[in-house]
């Protein structure tokens, strides 16, 4: 039997301050499996980064077991089992933009010949072919981004963790690069943990989309998004025929009905 992507049982990640403890994770249990698309969505602080960086091993849960691919968060770190994309790029501004697709690869001690093919083909997968020699500064912020998102992917991932990785960009870029993050997913078959404030970005994206709540964070309930997505990942006007169609907005109403039905729900979320 294959192992699940991530495995996670009774979770729980309690962190101490000055003003008292704060119950970041409480019970969440969730499975991810090879190659699903699964979004975390809610109010800000139910969470969301917090079960990330559990899974990425950048924190340690205070109870419950976590696996990853079948082993600890640790190992599959050290195994090279998954790649990270956060919100902002994180580019070093001193290295070429191919040569910060190169970087995981040569902290992995691959050759210079191997990683130079790598990134060139990662970086002609998220169309920035003609920009390899350019520097992160020269770019625009959604370029930035797909060279981050070049870099996640660097190491032949079989998961991806992305912390709003589209955030910060402006609507149309945004959109774009969902339909790009889509197509990478067909070729790649990676699994995917998404974190995102907006509801239609986790409907679009999603094989199942986890709904959470804050104070303390809990799963409120995983809603799968059975969605035909046709051409979209490689055709605009099939993704605007997509985000026009009833069964996607009636997978957004399901989305945002569960984020309201908490009291303090809707907070920090685009419901738009
Ligand atoms: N290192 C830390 N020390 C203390 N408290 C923390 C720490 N990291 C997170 N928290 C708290 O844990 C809770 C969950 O935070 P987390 O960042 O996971 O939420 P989130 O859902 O990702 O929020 P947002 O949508 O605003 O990014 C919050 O109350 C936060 O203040």
């Amino acid at each position: 039997m294959t192992a699940h992507a991530v495995h996670a049982v009774d979770l729980t990640r309690v962190f101490a301050s000055a003003s008292g403890t704060v119950t970041a994770l409480d019970g969440v249990s969730l499975i991810v499996e090879p190659g699903e698309f699964v979004s975390l969505i809610g109010p800000s602080g139910c969470g969301k980064s917090t079960l990330l960086r559990l899974i990425a091993d950048l924190d340690q849960p205070t109870s419950g077991t976590l696996e990853v691919f079948g082993t600890s968060a640790r190992q599959s770190r050290l195994a090279r089992s998954y790649g990270i994309a956060f919100q902002q790029a994180g580019l070093l501004p001193w290295r070429s933009v191919r040569a910060n697709v190169e970087l995981p690869l040569a902290v992995a001690g691959d050759g210079r010949r191997t990683r130079r093919e790598r990134a060139d083909h990662l970086l002609e997968m998220v169309g920035l072919a003609d920009f390899a020699e350019r520097y992160p500064d020269e770019l625009s912020g959604g370029m930035q981004q797909r060279v981050a998102i070049a870099r996640s992917l660097a190491t032949s991932p079989s998961l991806l963790l992305m912390d709003e990785p589209f955030g910060a960009l402006d609507e149309m870029t945004r959109e774009h690069l969902q339909a790009q993050l889509l197509r990478i997913r067909e070729e790649t078959k990676a699994a995917v943990v998404f974190v995102t404030h907006s509801v239609p970005e986790a409907v679009f994206l999603s094989d199942r989309v986890v709904v959470m709540s804050p104070r303390p964070g809990r799963i409120r309930e995983i809603i799968p998004v059975a969605l035909d997505r046709g051409e979209s990942a490689t055709d605009a006007a099939a993704a605007d025929d997509l985000r026009a169609r009833e069964d996607f907005t009636q997978a957004l109403a399901r989305v945002r009905h569960s984020l309201h039905a908490g009291e303090s729900a809707g907070l920090g979320v685009d419901v738009r």
